[in-house]
């Protein structure tokens, strides 16, 4: 038996806001942050379990402290006693402290710091079974899975038993697409040329620099000057040409007619889609911009805070595009439901991934989501952006624009302590160079 003795968590904050990598037209100056949390063990072989949430700066502190506030709910328990029912698990970590639970619930930053702990839990179990995460999940029955998940608030969309029947419809082709994925990797679009705050030159060095080596999707913000955005988009075309597909991030900047205008605008530039073009809790605003923009495929998620709010952006034919986050959502579990829920109503999932650690993260989530849920790839494309790999043990590989398949056991969230260390806010080394 393994119990998790203590849990630990740091406030890391990377300084990314000096080059403006990350900004966008709502997020002018981000610095990619995590609340990190480490789960220590009595395994004796200095067995951890590693999760984060991201946040862009400040504030972290305050998902550090809720992640404090949460602690007692994991320390003292047994890692079987968690994983043999991990639905319950779930339940119990999100409902069974009301005090702490009326400070969301399953929203803010209550939610993200339960998302740095269960995504901590999956890193052990993951790394107590020897197995990356999308292989633990991979490897799981049916059964196995449901038994993982909550349904509450959502059974009128998805119940356990359509989640079997999903799982199973598509176990048989499981190890093919398994292999499949081992030889050719996931697909993936680049986000990284195309930031808010990045003068032209370095945006144009950027694309052609991407597309040397081998990426065929890109995407870039806007929600800014209307004039500016399709001056960009104009420069993005002269780069990549008009056969590779090119995808709009708005962050939230517009209002729903406002969205609806300007995107008949930045039409002319073959947009593949529009990314969070108005208030993310705005289910109806969504359904509305879909239905009269037409062709422009409409996206959202990053701030989609919890299953119940996904629901309801299927129930109302809202999307396009579903992208999960998977810090944001209460960790893999309930991202396990929203993959469920998006396959029953056809909706392709392509998870948001700029932040520090999410790239790492997702693609875990699109490889178990191609090999075990959804069984496709079509309209699937997983972002990706080149910032601050270099501070996880196990980082991304990319090859020709698409992820290959993480082999290390865990959720290759674990960062190396000399990143850490000098990363920790507000002592760290990096923090006291100006
Ligand atoms: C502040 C962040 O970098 C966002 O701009 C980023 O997550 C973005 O919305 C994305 O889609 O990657
Ligand atoms: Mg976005």
């Amino acid at each position: 038996m393994t119990v998790i003795t203590h849990l630990d968590v740091q406030d890391i904050r990377f300084p990314t806001s000096r080059s403006l990598d990350g900004s966008d037209a709502m997020n002018a100056a981000p610095d990619y942050s995590a609340t990190y949390v480490t789960l220590h063990t009595d395994a004796g072989d200095g067995l951890e379990g590693h999760g984060l949430t991201f946040t862009i700066g400040r504030g972290n502190e305050i998902c550090v402290k809720a992640v404090e506030s949460l602690a007692y709910l994991v320390e003292g328990r047994s890692l079987e006693a968690i994983t043999s029912d991990m639905g319950t698990f779930w339940r119990h970590l999100t409902t069974s402290d009301s005090q702490l639970r009326w400070t969301g619930p399953e929203k803010g930053a209550i939610h993200l710091a339960t998302a740095a702990i269960v995504n901590a839990i999956w890193d052990l179990w993951a790394k107590s079974e020897q197995k990356p995460v999308w292989k633990l999940l991979v490897d799981m029955s049916p059964e196995q899975l449901v038994n993982c998940l909550d349904f509450r608030f959502v059974s009128d969309a998805l119940t356990p038993q359509e989640a079997l029947a999903i799982l199973r419809r598509n176990a048989a082709g499981k190890a093919s697409r398994e292999q499949e994925m081992r030889a050719q990797g996931y697909p993936a679009y680049t986000t990284s040329a195309g930031w808010l705050g990045y003068p032209d030159d370095k945006v144009r060095r950027l694309a052609r620099e991407a597309l040397a080596e081998g990426w065929t999707h890109f995407k870039q913000k806007v929600g800014g000057d209307l004039a500016e955005d399709c001056r960009r988009a104009q420069i993005l075309r002269e780069e990549i040409g008009w056969e590779h597909p090119l995808m709009m991030d708005a962050n939230q900047m517009w209002d729903v007619d406002e969205a609806i205008a300007n995107m008949r605008q930045l039409a002319e530039f073959d947009p593949m889609w529009i990314e969070e073009p108005t208030s993310p809790d705005d289910i109806l605003g969504h359904a509305a911009i879909r239905q009269r923009l037409g062709s422009i495929g409409v996206a959202t998620g990053e701030h989609c805070h919890n299953r119940v709010m996904f629901k309801q952006l299927l129930q109302a034919e809202a999307i396009d595009y579903c992208q999960i986050d998977a810090a944001r959502l209460g960790g893999l579990n309930e991202v396990i439901v929203v993959l469920l829920m998006a396959a029953k109503f056809g909706v392709p999932v392509c998870p948001h991934a700029g932040g520090v650690g999410l790239c790492e993260y997702v693609q875990h989530i699109s490889m178990f989501d191609y090999i075990a849920v959804s069984g496709s790839l079509d309209g699937r494309i997983l972002e990706y952006v080149d910032h601050l790999h270099e501070h996880f043990e196990n980082p991304v590989v990319i090859r020709d624009g698409r992820y290959q398949v993480p082999t290390a056991p865990g959720y290759s969230i674990t960062m190396h302590p000399e990143s850490l260390a000098r990363h920790v806010y507000p002592d760290g080394q990096a923090w006291q160079e100006s």
